[in-house]
């Protein structure tokens, strides 16, 4: 939850202004807007990257100001527009086998949810090669992979589809299908209106640091909260 946040990277520049909202888990969440009207910001807030200067971030009942990224990282994951911005490991395996290690999980247990994941990502050929010589559809599944493991509550995509073709937008739709059903949140920053349309139960619009408009759609969603447009 977004409570009366504001956020500026130069004083007397605000980027967010006095902003106030509440994310469900139910929804696919589009948050819209011009270039520049602070969406990365808002993304960056939501999980904990960036902290507000008034107001809280509450995710999952506690302040992200008073908890570490790595206990964030559990509850929201959050996909940066440049996923290779969030891949360390030498070899696709270790990117997912590493989280789980941390945890001190069991060897045969870290095989099967790595396998699995790599399964579910459609990496598993891929296993074994340097992240970063991969395609941006694979770098992208793999710093989801990454995230998911973790098993959030929430996913913060910003700008998920950009530059991929039609074939990786379609697997990231499956991708995003399959989350939505297990119950995890999505929120989504994109200026791709068709992949929104196909998507969104509820649109957020930015604009002047501030939420201009707020929409849902039912889309047959279970969604609880208020109206559907
Ligand atoms: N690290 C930074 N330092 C200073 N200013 C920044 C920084 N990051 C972003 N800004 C500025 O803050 C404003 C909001 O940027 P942000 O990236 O949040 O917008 P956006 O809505 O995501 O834009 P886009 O649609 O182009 O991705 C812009 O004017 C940008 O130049």
């Amino acid at each position: 939850m977004i409570d009366h946040v504001s956020f500026a990277y130069k004083k007397q520049h605000p980027i967010i202004n006095n902003m106030s909202i509440e994310l469900f888990s139910e929804d696919f969440t589009a948050i819209v807007g011009a270039n520049g009207t602070g969406k990365t910001t808002l993304g960056k807030l939501m999980t904990g990257i960036l902290k507000p200067e008034k107001g809280s971030v509450i995710i999952d009942g506690l302040d992200s100001s008073k908890i570490s990224l790595g206990a964030i990282g559990k509850k929201a994951g959050y996909l940066f527009q440049n996923p290779e911005r969030q891949i360390f490991a030498p070899n696709v395996y270790e990117e997912l086998s590493f989280p789980l290690e941390v945890k001190g999980m069991k060897k045969e247990e870290i095989e099967r949810k790595v396998n699995e994941s790599l399964t579910i990502f459609q990496l598993t050929h891929l296993s074994k090669v340097f992240p970063f010589t991969l395609s941006q559809g694979e770098k992208q599944r793999l710093a989801l992979a990454a995230i998911l493991i973790n098993e959030p509550k929430f996913l913060i995509l910003d700008e998920p589809t950009t530059g991929l073709d039609i074939e990786r937008k379609n697997t990231l739709s499956t991708i995003l299908g399959r989350l939505k059903e297990k119950g995890i949140g999505i929120v989504m920053i994109s200026h791709d209106g068709a992949f929104i349309g196909k998507h969104a139960t509820r649109i957020i619009e930015l604009a002047g640091g501030e939420v201009i408009g707020d929409n849902k759609k039912c889309l047959g969603s279970k969604s609880k909260t208020d109206h559907c447009a």
